[in-house]
Order: C-alpha cells, then sequence, then structure tokens
C-alpha cells in the first residue's frame, strides 16, 4: 500500500529523510505561503504535515476525503480545527517536546532585552546615535517573575530566571504543590500573579478560555511600570488593551514574539518604543527544527504502518510501555464489542463498560473508545475508528458510561459490556488470562468460556431433551464440524443457552434450517 504524505511549511531537512527514504510513501512538498490551492492539494493525500502557518480549517478538511493523520512539527495545534479532525476520525499529532529548550532561550533573551534595552540601543547605534541616557535598564535580580502556564515552556523559563536570582510567583490551573516546590516556584492566584510581578511572561495555550486572557481588567492589577514578555501565543494578550496600557505608562515594556495575525507588514505596536518583538521565531533554531521535524515524521509514518504512535493530541496519551501493557485488553474489548453488537437489536441508547480488579487501576479510557469503535462499527463501517468513536455515540445520543471497581470477583481482570436500547439489556463480560489470552465468561446471567475468535453460533433455546441433538445432527448434515460447545441455562426447563465454536462459516440457507427448530428462539452467527 503507497501513502502520500503533503508537506505545507518549512521542515528542516533531517525530518524529510525517513519520509523521503520509505518505500511506501510518496512525498509532496509545496510552500503554502505561494499556494492558495490547499484545498486542491488535501484531496489525494493521506498525512499531512504544517507548522504554525497552515490554516488547516473545518472548510479544508471538508475536502480532505483520505487524510488520516495531521502532524503538527511544534508544540501550538490552535492553527488546526481539532474539533473538525476528530469528527473525521482524522489524528492529530505534534513535536511537544522538541521546542521547549529554544522557546524557553527565546524568552529568556526578550526578558534580558526587554529589562537592558538592547534592542532599542541597537536601534539608535546602528543610526549613528550613542546615547547612554535614554537606555538605562533595570537589573533582573530581586525582580519578581510572574510565569502564566508552568507547563514544559515555563517550568523551563522559571529554572532559568532563578539562575538569575528572580523570585518566581507562576499560576497554573494544573499546579501541584509538589511542582512548585521541586521548580523553587510560588504558588499564585492569576490576580496575585498579575498583582505582584516586575515582569509577566506568558505559557499558556490558545484556548477558548486563554483568548485575551491578558485584556484591560488585567493590566488594571498590575503593578505600575510591569514589563511583559509573549511567546507563547497571539490573541492570549489583547493587542488593543496593550497598546492602551503601554500608552497611559502602566506597562513600561512588552516583548512579543507571537502576535493575533501573523504574518503582517505593519502592526501599531511595533510603532511604541517600549515594545520590542520577533517574527515568531521562538522555536527557531536548527536543533529544534530538526528535532520536532524528526519526532513528527516518525509518528506520521508509525501511524501509516499502523504502529503505536507517541504524540497524539486529538486521543488519550499513554508512554507506550503503558500501552504495551493494556494490549490484551484493547484486544478483548474488541471482542466483547463485537460480539455484543451482534446480539442486541437497534437502536442503542447507553454503553455501559464496568472495568473490574487489576483492570480498575489502569487508565481504560483508551479500552472505553476502542470498544465505543467496535459497537459502533457494525453499522456506520470502517470510517469509525478510535478518534472520533466518542463523537459519533454522542451525535447518536449514545451514552457512554465507564464504572471502575477493583473488587475482585473470582478473576483478577474482568471486563463487562452492557448495551441499553430502548427494548432490552444485554451484556457479555470477557476476561484476559495470562499466558491463554481472552475469554468471554458471560452472556448476560449465563456463565460460559468461549475463546473469542473464529466463526461462533450463538443460540438462545429452551432447555429441553434432545435439541443438543438435533442441533448436533443438522450440522452435521451441513459437513459443518463443532470444535467447541458451551451450554448453560437459567433454570431446568427453562431458558438456555448453547456457544458454538464451528469450523466454517454457516450459509443463508443453513442458518435458515437451524432456526425452523422449535425449541431455538433466537441464533446469531458472528465472525470474530
Ligand atoms: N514562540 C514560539 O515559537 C513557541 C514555541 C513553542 C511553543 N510555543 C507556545 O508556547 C505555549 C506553551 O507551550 P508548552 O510546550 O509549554 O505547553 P504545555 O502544554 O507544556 O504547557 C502549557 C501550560 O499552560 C497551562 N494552562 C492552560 N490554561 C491555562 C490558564 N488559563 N492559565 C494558566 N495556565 C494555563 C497548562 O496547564 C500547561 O501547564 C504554547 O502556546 C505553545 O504553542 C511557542
Ligand atoms: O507552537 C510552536 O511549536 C511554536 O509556536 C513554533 O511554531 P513554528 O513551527 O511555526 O515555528
Amino acid at each position: 500500500m503507497s501513502f502520500h504524505v503533503l508537506i505545507t511549511d518549512p521542515l528542516h531537512e533531517e525530518g524529510l529523510v525517513p519520509l523521503k527514504n520509505h518505500p511506501d510513501i510518496k512525498l509532496t512538498i509545496i510552500n503554502q505561503r505561494r499556494s492558495s490551492n490547499l484545498k486542491e492539494l488535501i484531496r489525494d493525500v493521506d498525512a499531512l504535515i504544517v507548522r504554525s502557518q497552515t490554516q488547516v480549517t473545518r472548510d479544508v478538511l471538508e475536502h480532505a476525503t483520505r487524510l488520516k493523520i495531521i502532524g503538527r512539527a511544534g508544540v501550538g495545534v490552535d492553527n488546526i480545527d481539532l474539533d473538525a479532525a476528530t469528527e473525521r476520525g482524522i489524528i492529530v499529532v505534534n513535536a511537544p517536546n522538541g521546542n521547549t529548550n529554544s522557546a524557553a532561550e527565546h524568552t529568556m533573551a526578550l526578558l534580558m532585552s526587554l529589562a537592558r534595552k538592547i534592542p532599542q540601543a541597537y536601534q539608535a547605534l546602528k543610526n549613528m546615535d550613542w546615547d547612554r541616557k535614554n537606555y538605562v535598564g533595570v537589573e533582573l535580580r530581586n525582580k519578581t517573575l510572574g510565569v502564566i502556564g508552568l507547563g514544559r515552556i515555563g517550568a523551563e523559563v522559571a529554572y532559568r530566571a532563578k539562575g538569575q536570582r528572580m523570585e518566581i510567583i507562576a499560576y497554573d490551573p494544573f499546579l501541584t504543590q509538589e511542582k512548585a516546590e521541586k521548580l523553587g516556584v510560588n504558588f499564585g492566584t492569576l490576580d496575585e500573579v498579575l498583582a505582584l510581578s516586575d515582569f509577566i511572561t506568558i505559557h499558556t495555550p490558545l484556548l477558548n478560555e486563554t483568548k485575551h486572557l491578558i485584556n484591560t481588567k488585567a493590566f488594571q492589577k498590575m503593578k505600575k511600570g510591569v514589563q511583559i514578555i509573549n511567546c507563547a501565543r497571539g490573541g492570549i494578550i489583547d493587542e488593543e488593551a496593550l497598546y492602551q496600557a503601554i500608552i497611559s505608562k502602566k506597562v513600561t515594556g512588552a516583548a512579543l514574539d507571537v502576535f493575533e495575525n501573523e504574518p503582517f507588514h505593519h502592526h501599531k505596536l511595533l510603532e511604541l518604543p517600549e515594545v520590542i518583538a520577533t517574527p515568531h521565531l521562538g522555536a527557531s533554531t536548527i536543533e529544534a527544527q530538526e528535532m520536532v521535524a524528526i519526532d513528527v515524521s516518525q509518528d506520521i509514518i508509525r501511524y501509516l504502518m499502523g504502529e503505536q504512535i507517541k504524540n497524539p493530541v486529538n486521543l488519550p496519551s499513554l508512554p507506550i510501555e503503558i500501552l504495551n501493557k493494556m494490549k490484551p485488553y484493547f484486544h478483548l474489548g474488541e471482542k466483547l464489542g463485537t460480539t455484543l453488537i451482534h446480539l442486541v437489536e437497534q437502536p442503542i441508547e447507553e454503553i455501559t463498560l464496568s472495568y473490574e480488579g487489576e483492570l480498575a487501576e489502569l487508565e481504560v479510557s483508551p479500552i472505553t473508545r476502542t470498544i465505543v469503535k467496535s459497537v459502533l462499527q457494525r453499522h456506520l463501517g470502517d470510517h469509525v475508528n478510535d478518534v472520533n468513536a466518542l463523537y459519533l455515540a454522542e451525535k447518536r445520543g449514545i451514552t457512554v458510561h465507564e464504572n471502575k471497581s477493583s473488587a475482585n470477583k473470582g478473576f483478577t481482570n474482568l471486563l463487562k459490556v452492557e448495551i441499553k436500547t430502548n427494548r432490552e439489556s444485554k451484556s457479555v463480560s470477557g476476561t484476559h488470562l495470562p499466558g491463554l489470552g481472552p475469554r468471554i465468561v458471560r452472556l448476560d446471567e449465563y456463565r460460559i468460556d468461549v475463546i473469542p475468535e473464529g466463526h461462533i453460533i450463538f443460540i438462545h433455546h429452551n432447555d429441553q431433551p434432545g435439541v443438543i441433538g438435533k442441533i448436533g445432527s443438522l450440522l452435521a448434515d451441513f459437513q459443518i464440524n463443532i470444535a467447541t460447545m458451551q451450554v448453560d441455562r437459567s433454570n431446568l426447563g427453562g431458558d438456555a443457552i448453547m456457544v458454538l465454536k464451528v469450523d466454517k462459516r454457516l450459509h443463508e440457507q443453513e442458518l435458515a434450517r437451524l432456526k425452523e427448530l422449535d425449541e431455538i428462539k433466537e441464533i446469531q452467527v458472528i465472525d470474530l
């Protein structure tokens, strides 16, 4: 199988090598700035790789009929419509670690340039103006640096700023006491960070919640004379509010690497002498570009070749070692979901997944996605995948519940899948036996022991003498060999089930003959 990969932003050459050398990959590289026909180009590609300049909008994705994966050679994915990608089952991956160091170093360069007015003094000197009195700076030592967003880059900046003997106060909704202590920073609320800092540096993603996080109100809460750095994303600072805060002398300096609209040829903030700026260069180092390009190319290749990816953005992300440990449960979950969906009538209202024993200790959301996928695939087809399964379930009004219990009910791990429709509720439970593999151990209240693979016939019948013989002799007439047989009943002479594993698939006519037996209430043939 051959895959077509399209690259629309400049990428480091090293990152292209694995793609160029791959026998199953055809590579197209375009300069998106010169190409306005992304919608045309994206039609026949399997993978797209971008940096921050290509805008992967919903409109663009509507034309991407074959697209399976989008790779972002960098961190921020605000130029990609994640909801639209998820709805279409397109996985988005990024390269979150490769440019952390470079972005932190760039932030420090901006911080120091701001404190000592280096760009302004340099510009004056270039204009042959030997001016010393207008470029008196401030020391960083003993000043307070407010860090908003203490993730990868924020933490690296805090670490470096401590080397400048600054006091650090940080705000991040996910900051734990342990992490703050480890980094030697003070915990603060957003308002405290705004009120106490001499310098403020922003390191959050651009999200609905962080759009214009630093607005007129936020500037009002700041110290007079504060200086601000944004090496994260344009749009987190309200640029008009910043302009006014500088004019009013509340803010005495701003260093910006990112802007609300990029690229631009004129910006009113740059007319102010207090503002220094770079054109989104935080990640622009040889080292960072090499690393992000390699990381993203490798994940693209992994995904296209059906291997485990490392940096998914629209899927729960777990370390590879843990995912490998969970592999048997993905397999078991998929088999249980496929089995159960063949045994219920539509329409489904609820899917409930119960994780018991050892399973309850795991992060089970990826298994849940796989089970929901296997359930929906029966009627929606192969376009359902782990990325869009939960979205498609929600869109169809199906609620998905997850229950966990560490209680051990005779199995070290037990996974129960239950489907509720408007008429009935059915469940199937399974376990993974180390060294032996998956087993279906319960069908509703019936106890069975079935290896979920091959051709399986589920029969719901009346518990009465002769049924097993009749079914056995009919199958013999069809030349179908029975490999295993399991029978259980609710009570003597009541409802019973039979699960047969046979060596070849039944034809429609053969199935019809079995259904003619009076004792049989329901029969389903499933290929697992
Ligand atoms: N200028 C550049 O070239 C450049 C380079 C790399 C990254 N970036 C940008 O830098 C930013 C940070 O990147 P990162 O790798 O450190 O990401 P990260 O995910 O490691 O860290 C982001 C942190 O922001 C926190 N956060 C989220 N919402 C918040 C809020 N409302 N208030 C405070 N904190 C909040 C998160 O909890 C997280 O800890 C991103 O916007 C990324 O796109 C820019
Ligand atoms: O989010 C990022 O990784 C940076 O903003 C880098 O963007 P770039 O790849 O366009 O330089």
